[in-house]
């Protein structure tokens, strides 16, 4: 059955976390967790669901960038699309006027993810099955056929990420049926938000610890001794064998990103999250090597722009840690290149979630590289944050600290119909009494 998309909406969404101060940290002390929410319709019904994450104000502007690219995707059947998924990522992201507002970064980048977000979902949901699976079954050479491979052939090319996936092919069913009973491992940043006060962060990481979590990610990089006093708190209720990780959300410069992390190193942190400015590549290099002398890792990527700046990152040596981000880069066609690569370069990869709708969606990638590219799971996980779940139709489902593969055909990013006519913004029933 051929289906034609016919209808193409998006809508601003937002959620008033900073109320409570979730998600709060050390650049973003305020956030609303906020997306903006596309939904495409084919004459045969079947519905296509995706997002881009924001935090708050500015969502509306990239409500406006997706209305510019809607008029690519109007009209179009999915069989053309996933047929030459290549040619579309390439119309979308070098479109030869729009391309002007990126390329391939910023909110036209964040617009090009959240409309092949829903187009993937739409695939997904037309062949029956989620999206980790979809891309699981997948020949190597059709996955191949979905990445964009320009300018990163100096570090990948087409040949060598086909060979990575054929060669991943041996045990793919095993470890299929693994992530079935036990799921992706994972770690929680839910306890130790910037804004959190220390009664609450013992709170919750006791009940954390409680329900299985071993692997904890605390906000640090305003203020050093604010910084030691939790860090302190949470290794002493962790203890010395779980995981603890600190994220400066590009608070320093390099210098001071050493010196403030060499004083946290007594916490023993497998890494430090985007100690600077995530533009900066050779930054990141230098922190690299002056923190890795003291076994601290650095990780990156929930704002690093596209495939050409991870490619350099792994180029430089400048990251230990891969941090994918399902809406920051170019869906899951710029997803698949970052993986390949990150394997290639012997990376882990250890994606970024939570936001409103990350983990729902992030779940299917770390599935899809753990069964089909990497084999690995040392120093892996992925993020998970206890958020919003309850917004989603099919919300991510955690069991004693691992995601449970998602059942449900599409990408589980399709919320409540309630929840979105609740919070749109500016005249959702939520936001017209703030605004009252
Ligand atoms: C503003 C966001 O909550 C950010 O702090 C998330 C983040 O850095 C992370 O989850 O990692
Ligand atoms: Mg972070």
């Amino acid at each position: 059955m051929l289906h034609r998309i016919v209808d193409f909406s998006v809508r601003d969404v937002r959620f008033p976390t900073s109320a409570e101060q979730h998600g709060s940290d050390a650049m973003h002390t305020d956030p609303d967790y906020s997306a903006a929410y596309v939904v495409i319709t084919t004459d045969s019904k079947v519905q296509g669901f995706g997002l881009t994450f924001t935090l708050g104000k500015g969502t509306d502007i990239v409500v406006c960038a997706v209305k510019a690219l809607s008029g690519l995707v109007i009209g179009k059947f999915l069989q053309d699309i996933v047929g030459d998924f290549r040619g579309f990522y390439r119309l979308l992201s070098s479109d030869s006027q729009m391309r002007w507002l990126g390329p391939e970064k910023g909110v036209i980048h964040l617009a090009t993810a959240a409309v092949l977000n829903a187009v993937w979902d739409l695939w997904a949901r037309t062949e029956g099955k989620p999206l980790w699976k979809l891309l699981v079954d997948m020949d190597p050479k059709q996955i191949v056929s979905c990445i964009d491979f320009r300018y990163i052939t100096d570090a990948l090319t087409e040949e060598e990420a086909l060979d990575i996936l054929m060669k991943a092919q041996e045990d793919k069913q095993h470890r299929e049926e693994q992530m079935l009973k036990k799921g992706y491992p994972a770690y929680t940043t839910s306890c130790a938000w910037l804004g959190y006060t220390d009664e609450q962060l013992k709170q919750l990481c006791t009940d954390a610890f409680k329900s299985g979590w071993t692997k904890f990610k605390v906000k640090v990089g305003a203020d050093i001794e604010d910084d030691k006093r939790r860090c302190g708190l949470i290794r002493h209720m962790i203890g010395p064998q779980n995981t603890l990780m600190i994220d400066a959300n590009q608070r320093w410069d390099v210098s001071e990103a050493i010196s403030w992390v060499s004083e946290l190193s007594e916490f023993r942190p497998l890494w430090i999250e985007e100690p600077t400015s995530p533009d900066d590549i050779l930054g990141h290099a230098a922190i690299s090597k002056a923190l890795g002398t003291l076994g601290i890792g650095v990780a990156s990527g929930e704002q690093c722009q596209n495939r050409v700046m991870f490619k350099q990152f792994l180029q430089a040596a400048a990251l230990q840690f891969v941090q994918i981000d399902s809406c920051r880069l170019g869906s899951v066609n710029e997803n698949l290149a970052v993986i390949l690569m990150a394997h290639k370069f012997r990376v882990p990869v250890c994606p970024h979630a939570g936001g409103v709708g990350l983990c729902e969606l992030v779940q299917h990638l770390i599935l899809f590289d753990y069964i089909s590219v990497s084999a690995d799971l040392h120093n892996r996980m992925c993020e998970y944050v206890d958020h919003l779940h309850e917004h989603f139709t099919c919300p991510a489902i955690i069991e004693k600290a691992h995601y449970m593969p998602p059942k449900n055909p599409g990408y589980s990013c399709e919320m409540l119909e309630s929840s979105v006519v609740k919070h749109q913004y500016p005249d959702g029933e939520v936001w017209r009494k703030k605004i009252a």
